[in-house]
């Protein structure tokens, strides 16, 4: 499959989709916030991954970020850690009204 075809099929299936490498602490610190709220995610580990690199460069056509991770919620780009680490307080809401909790 095409990374495009992949990373959309990924953000396409899944309440949640965390683009991620195993040893960045950012995706880390995600990965940490979205179990505290018991969301039930999809992670990739592009790293660790066969196709990690081609599934980033076409992220980053996508959305326009490169950097991991690279968050989606019900299909809409989040951004990274950062940027959900400041929506914390509409979170419960954003997951529950994407069935990921
Ligand atoms: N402000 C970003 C920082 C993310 C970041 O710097 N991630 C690093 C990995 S720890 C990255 O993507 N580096 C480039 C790469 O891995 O290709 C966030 O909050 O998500």
């Amino acid at each position: 499959m095409a990374a495009k075809t992949k990373a959309q099929d990924i953000i396409d299936n899944n309440a949640v989709a965390v683009f991620s490498k195993s040893y960045c602490p950012y995706c880390k610190a995600t990965k940490s916030l979205l179990s505290e709220m018991g969301a039930k995610a999809y992670i990739i580990e592009l790293d660790q991954v066969d196709d990690g690199a081609a599934i980033q460069d076409a992220l980053e056509e996508m959305t326009h970020q490169r950097s991991v991770p690279n968050i989606f919620i019900a299909k809409k780009h989040i951004g990274g850690n950062s940027d959900l680490q400041g929506k914390k307080s509409q979170l419960p809401k954003m997951l529950k009204e994407a069935h990921a909790v």
